[in-house]
């Protein structure tokens, strides 16, 4: 691994293993292609460790000559691609851009790296690797009590978002199948940590519960996620590039399963703890039921036991002392809140957002 394309990586998980690659591997080089959609700010790649070795392209997995271009002019032999949309409410609300980026674009890479690695003989150049980043939405829901998805499990994705994501696996696989594309895939549970854009359930309540403002719970709020910190999914995404087998998936999960209301309360916990009191009394109060997400997905879980025995990877941040550490990110960042705050994107969806939910109690 020494030339590495992260595609994606001015994003939440792409900028948090970029810092994360460039700590813990002395040798790679990486070209970092982003879009720069409304989710994705240089304000993520500020500070980098040895920054030397990373170098920014801003530019769109939908472009094919953008790709080419990256492969020829910076020898690329590893690709880890992040670049995705990933937020379920924007996919039932357009769906269109997410087969854009996140089907047409995963072709594009794919095609890009066959060109850059196959041989007139139709070998790869040695040491290639093709590694793609997925989610545990592909497998469908979970009703409670049924066991965790493993790599086993058949798809069945439910929303727009996870249909896209389903392609694209199936898309990297067909790769591996029919072109010999030397290809590995992790499907992971919801990832928490700093830099995550605040649409997503904890940035989002950490950054109202701050403000006193309304926290709104989905439905009943008792639906189930498998939490996962960033910084152990990073570590596991290392982990499949350095020991995974080429044509194997992964399940890579957090192993906390609280329902979202436990989370919720959670935050507002640790704020009392350690902000001054509200005048509004415990923060838990801003808590709010607000109609259900069409669709909304009861459970997810993964079972991690594969990459556990074949690869040695477990996590090691359990919830209370990852969310402290994603709070107190949140609290001491502000200037990265606010250049947030003024992409005009975001404030057009957070009073979409608000103004198509209807407060139920
Ligand atoms: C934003 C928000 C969310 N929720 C609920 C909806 C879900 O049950 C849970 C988490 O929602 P969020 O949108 O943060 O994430 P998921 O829909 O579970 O999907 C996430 O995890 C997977 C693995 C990915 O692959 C997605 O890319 C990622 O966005 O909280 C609320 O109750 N209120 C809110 O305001």
């Amino acid at each position: 691994m020494q030339n590495v394309l992260v595609t994606g990586g001015a994003g939440f998980i792409g900028s948090n293993f970029i810092r994360y690659l460039l700590n813990h591997d002395n040798a790679a080089h990486i070209v970092n292609l982003d879009a720069l959609t409304y989710a994705g700010t240089l304000e993520n790649l500020r500070n980098l460790p040895d920054e030397g070795r990373h170098t920014f392209i801003q530019g769109d997995i939908t472009d094919p000559d953008t790709l080419a271009a990256v492969f020829t002019d910076h020898a690329i032999d590893t690709v880890v691609h992040f670049a995705a949309e990933t937020h379920v409410d924007r996919s039932i609300t357009g769906p269109q851009r997410f087969i854009q980026t996140n089907v047409v674009g995963t072709m594009n890479l794919l095609d890009a790296a066959r060109q850059a690695w196959q041989k007139p003989d139709g070998a790869y150049a040695s040491g290639v690797r093709f590694h793609h980043i997925s989610t545990d939405e592909v497998f469908g829901a979970l009703a409670a009590g049924e066991p965790a998805f493993d790599e086993q499990t058949s798809y069945a994705p439910r929303s727009p978002y996870a249909a896209s994501k389903a392609a694209s696996d199936h898309l990297v696989r067909a790769y591996f199948h029919s072109f010999g594309l030397p290809v590995t895939i992790t499907n992971c549970s919801n990832n928490y940590g700093p830099h995550q854009f605040p649409e997503k359930l904890i940035p989002l309540m950490i950054l109202n519960a701050v403000e006193g403002k309304p926290l709104p719970l989905y439905g009943d709020g008792q639906q189930i996620r498998d939490w996962l910190y960033v910084e152990d999914h990073c570590e596991a995404i290392y982990c499949v590039l350095e020991k995974g087998a080429v044509g194997e998936t992964y399940g890579v999960g957090g192993e906390n399963q609280p329902t979202n209301q436990t989370i919720v309360e959670t935050i507002c916990d640790i704020l009392d703890e350690w902000l001054p009191k509200a005048s509004f009394g415990s923060r838990r109060s801003l808590i709010h039921y607000v109609s259900d997400r069409p669709g909304h997905d009861r459970r997810y879980a993964m079972n991690i036991e594969k990459i556990r025995k074949e690869l040695g990877w477990q996590p090691s941040e359990d919830l209370d002392s990852g969310l402290r550490k994603t709070i107190a990110w949140y609290l001491e960042n502000s200037a990265w809140i606010e250049s947030i705050r003024a992409k005009p994107d975001f404030q057009a969806w957070m009073e979409e957002n608000y103004g198509r939910r209807s407060v139920l109690a």
